[in-house]
């Protein structure tokens, strides 16, 4: 069955396109990509209608193994159409050629065949007991699928976040309604096309697309027949989901928001530092959830370090994402980029040393209309500015210095988030102190996200709830449930 044009919604196997539309734009040069159905309430209604009768239909009766083949099948077509999907998320967020080639698409196939096989082989525990009247009993779980999934997603990593989630949920046995974001709804429709060509039966995968509130996000999660909620996206938005979410006691999965410290010792690898922060701080240009906002460099090197991370910030070129050179992305959309330059007002009013970018860089014609920042680095702000507090989530970094590893981890933990962090030091007493220290759910030393997918990934504090990851994905998409029998 064709896609009709456009981006329309996906429920029950079928493509349902709604009166309400919205545009999507490429935010390189600001085209129109195309209309967007926003899904009404009824149609959330709907999908979520669709997902409960694939429970009970052949995707309900179907065998793990059965079940963990469809995933890698799945994974095959992502890979089958790889141009496709790469071509689809380059153009709804701008991200350049090489990383959507490189980690986007990659990773939406990696995380299917990654949980297809955890599924397969974790083992569920078994007791044997006296009973009280003197005979045996046994004890055995078993995991079940929770049901339905709602699955709401950001516009950062589009496909890769929400496969992150929607992988382990099929996996488990559940059916999933994702609202992608209202920024990139591309490689969520174009997923919808490969789960039909490899046979998930309908229902079992459905997308309504939209915004948050008042629209398909909101919708979906008031809608009392959705068993758990998994959320990728501001912690705000989570405060939002979780409150909908209590109703009717839905356990939700969140990865929220960061304000992520990097802290780089005077006994470090310098150029591996400086590359490592570059990449932490102006990766995806700056759109990562993981990404550094905070570097913190022992004084001794404070000058040094900060004069090679301008000169590498300055060797970034935007460009057009479509071409494999390109380094350096615009943001996600022209509102996007009216907050990130709201902060780069803001630092300059708060006199901060603006060590390079600041302002929008000067683009070819053909891009000019593009949300384009540039990569921007401070240092010489108080701890209290909002520059160091909130959450930009742009190409920018402040710098300061500190002398004791105290203060570091003082400084470090300084913050209502716990998400990431990256240590540069070649002691490895420091490494290890820091890890045990830092109040975060992932600590990269010598690294930043370099990722193991069996490993736990979540956020602490305000950074998020749950983690998922190898076995760690299975408590959330699934329910233990004991089985105690008399002998
Ligand atoms: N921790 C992580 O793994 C991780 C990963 C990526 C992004 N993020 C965070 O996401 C943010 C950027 O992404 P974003 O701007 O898309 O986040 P966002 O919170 O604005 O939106 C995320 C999703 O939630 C939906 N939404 C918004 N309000 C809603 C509501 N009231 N009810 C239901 N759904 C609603 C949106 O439509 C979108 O699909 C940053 O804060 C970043 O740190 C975190
Ligand atoms: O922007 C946030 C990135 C999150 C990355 C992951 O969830 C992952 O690598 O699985």
């Amino acid at each position: 069955m064709t896609r009709p044009a456009g981006f329309p919604n996906f429920i029950d196997g079928r493509w349902v396109e709604s009166a309400r539309r919205f545009e999507n734009r490429n935010p390189a040069d600001n085209s129109l990509i195309g209309m967007v159905s926003e899904a009404s309430r009824a149609d959330v209604d709907a999908a979520v209608r669709a997902a409960r009768a694939a429970l009970d239909g052949p995707w309900g009766k179907m065998s793990i193994a059965k079940r963990a083949e469809l995933m890698h099948a799945v994974a095959d077509g992502i890979m089958a159409r790889f141009d496709e999907f790469v071509a689809a998320e380059v153009a709804d967020t701008g991200k350049p050629y090489a990383m959507a080639s490189h980690l986007d698409v990659p990773r939406g196939a990696a995380n299917f065949k990654m949980f297809a096989d955890v599924v397969k082989n974790v083992a569920t525990e078994s007791f044997e007991m006296v009973a009280p009247d003197g005979g045996d009993a046994l004890n055995y779980a078993v995991r079940v699928p929770k049901g339905v999934i709602g699955v709401i997603c950001p516009w950062n990593l589009p496909l890769l976040l929400m496969t992150w989630k929607v992988g382990p949920a099929l996996a488990c046995g559940n059916t999933v309604v994702v609202k992608p974001s209202e920024e990139t709804p591309a490689t969520a429709a174009l997923l919808a096309e490969v789960m039909n060509e490899v046979g998930v039966p309908p229902g079992v995968y459905n997308v309504v697309q939209g915004h948050g509130q008042d629209s398909a996000g909101a919708f979906l999660t008031a809608h009392p027949d959705v068993d758990a909620y998994t959320f990728t996206g501001e912690t705000g938005t989570g405060e939002a989901i979780m409150a909908a979410a209590a109703r009717g006691i839905r356990p939700v999965s969140m990865e929220l928001g960061g304000k992520n410290p990097g802290i780089v010792f005077a006994d470090c690898d310098f150029d591996a530092a400086v590359a490592g922060i570059l990449r932490s701080a102006f990766f995806n240009s700056g759109q990562v959830c993981l990404g550094t906002e905070r570097v913190y460099v022992q004084r001794p090197i404070f000058e040094r370090f900060v004069a090679a991370l301008k000169a590498g910030a300055e060797a970034m070129r935007p460009g057009d994402p479509n071409d494999k050179d390109t380094n350096f992305g615009p943001l996600v959309s022209q509102e996007h980029r009216g907050k990130v330059l709201g902060y780069y007002r803001r630092a300059a009013e708060e006199g901060a040393t603006v060590v390079t970018g600041g302002g929008v860089p000067d683009m070819p014609a053909a891009l000019a209309n593009g949300a384009w920042v540039q990569p921007t680095i401070w240092t010489g702000l108080p701890e209290s500015s909002a520059l160091i507090r909130e959450e930009i989530f742009g190409p920018c970094c402040h710098v300061a210095p500190f002398d004791t590893e105290e203060q570091a981890v003082a400084l470090a933990n300084d913050t209502r988030y716990g998400l990431a962090a990256t240590v540069w030091t070649k002691d490895v007493g420091t490494a290890h102190r820091m890890g045990k220290r830092l109040k975060v759910g992932i600590c990269w030393i010598n690294s930043w996200f370099l990722r193991d997918l069996r490993t736990a990934f979540g956020g602490a504090r305000q950074s998020g709830i749950g983690r998922e990851g190898g076995v760690h994905s299975l408590e959330f998409y699934t329910e233990l449930r004991n089985v105690c029998i008399k002998l």
